[in-house]
């Protein structure tokens, strides 16, 4: 694979010149969000600028070609995961609301008292508090398959959970803590054995390496915009259309209807049935130009930068000596992500070191809490990279650990 080229694409990001005390800004919380590339913000400007309208094709011409845009919207990112087509693709505010919709939309119908809701030890919160709600709310159990000490799925413990008592596996792809690749397949396909429903939280995926949901054979499927150098304010709900067809909405409102009368309503066809009210119009114009943005450079590109990123600041940081890294060793199984910890030193202390000499990383519990009672620690420190990210940032990150020692240990 051709590498990146860095200083081309680093260009399009003016924020990675801005300066802090002298210091350019290394921007190294990319886990949290993705900076956005000019081309995305002039896509969105452009929107306001020349078609700003409602959309549900009102009838007249900014209303046609914001509603176009915005339904080509759906299309571009049904194309770029590899799903049917647009009755597949749903656009939320978030992953998180992605994650809601399915379990109030099909949990809150379909679990029942004795079902289990199998989760991952290492879920963020968006999954994990979502499904242990609706399973307080619907008498369902909750079982969580065990992260081994390398931070990998112990798929035996899978095997064991996923049996016919099983009637949803959610199961995060790439863990925003441990950087760790589960086997989606894999999961899924467990799932499909027996008739469990099953959903990806991909928030850590699609941003950063090919995902086909097809392959994958989820029924459901989350991400966000503002991971994938996207904006904020829109997310996607990738589900099949079948499932999708048969559930009621658990958001009402106009646009999601058919028919409304004083007695009852009717919905909409998909996916404007799970779309109440007016939607991010502008936020989708910017996601469909940040698909075209990463697809311009290629999944396959991305993924294999971030994952000699990840190698190095695993090295880097383990010949430190006091440094405890979590997740598994680098490779095929690491996302492009590193959290540790330096011995003596609380991560917020790092992390505010950090910030002196201006390295932006992201310290505390990364909303996955219970996976941190479990590693026994109560935060961690995370350096999460991106397609602008270079070596010699790092090497920045791992020149500030002195500071701290100094200061702290
Ligand atoms: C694996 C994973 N799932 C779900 C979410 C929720 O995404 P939204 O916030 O877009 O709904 C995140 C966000 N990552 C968090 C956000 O900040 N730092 C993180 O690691 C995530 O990393």
């Amino acid at each position: 694979l051709e590498p990146l080229d860095i200083g081309a694409i680093r260009e399009e990001f003016p924020i990675l010149e801005r300066e802090f005390d002298g210091q350019q800004v290394v921007y190294l919380d990319n886990a949290a969000t993705t900076q956005t590339p000019d081309p995305v913000v002039d896509a969105m400007s452009d929107y306001y600028r020349r078609y700003n309208s409602n959309v549900h094709r009102g009838i007249h011409h900014l209303s046609q070609e914001a509603s176009i845009a915005y339904e080509e919207a759906h299309d571009r990112v049904a194309e770029f995961i590899g799903a049917e087509g647009r009755e597949e693709v749903i656009f939320t505010k978030n992953t998180t609301e992605a994650e809601n919709l399915v379990a109030y939309s099909w949990g809150l119908a379909e679990l029942e008292p004795g079902d289990r809701v199998v989760l991952t030890e290492m879920e963020h919160h968006a999954s994990l508090v979502t499904w242990q709600q609706i399973a307080h709310q619907t008498g369902a159990d909750v079982e969580y398959i065990r992260v081994d000490e390398r931070g990998r799925l112990d798929m035996d413990h899978a095997r064991e959970l996923i049996d016919d008592d099983a009637a949803v596996v959610s199961a995060v792809h790439v863990s925003n803590t441990l950087g760790t690749v589960n086997p989606v397949a894999e999961l899924t396909a467990l799932a499909d054995e027996h008739d469990a429903l099953s959903v990806i939280d991909g928030a850590q995926a699609v941003p950063n390496r090919p995902v086909d949901v097809g392959e994958i054979d989820a029924d459901f499927y989350a991400f966000s915009g503002h991971k994938m150098a996207g904006p904020t304010g829109i997310g996607v709900l990738y589900g099949k259309q079948e499932l999708l067809e048969e559930m009621d909405p658990y958001l009402y409102g106009g646009g999601m209807i058919r028919k409304v009368t004083f007695d009852d309503s009717t919905w909409g066809e998909l996916p404007w049935k799970f779309e109440p009210g007016t939607p991010p119009i502008a936020e989708a114009v910017g996601l469909a130009a940040a698909v075209d943005w990463l697809e311009e450079i290629g999944m396959e590109r991305i993924q294999a930068h971030e994952e000699e990123l990840a190698r190095y600041a695993y090295e880097q940081l383990d010949a430190e000596g006091d440094v405890e890294i979590y997740g598994p060793e680098p490779g095929p199984d690491r996302g492009g992500l590193v959290s540790f910890n330096v011995e003596g030193v609380h991560a917020h202390d790092l992390a505010s070191i950090m910030n002196d000499h201006t390295v932006a990383v992201r310290a505390g519990d990364h909303c996955t809490q219970p996976l941190h009672d479990k590693l026994g620690v109560p935060a961690s420190t995370r350096a999460s990279f991106y397609v602008y990210n270079t070596r010699e940032e790092i090497d920045k990150l791992v020149a500030a650990l002195d500071d701290a020692r100094q200061l702290f240990a």
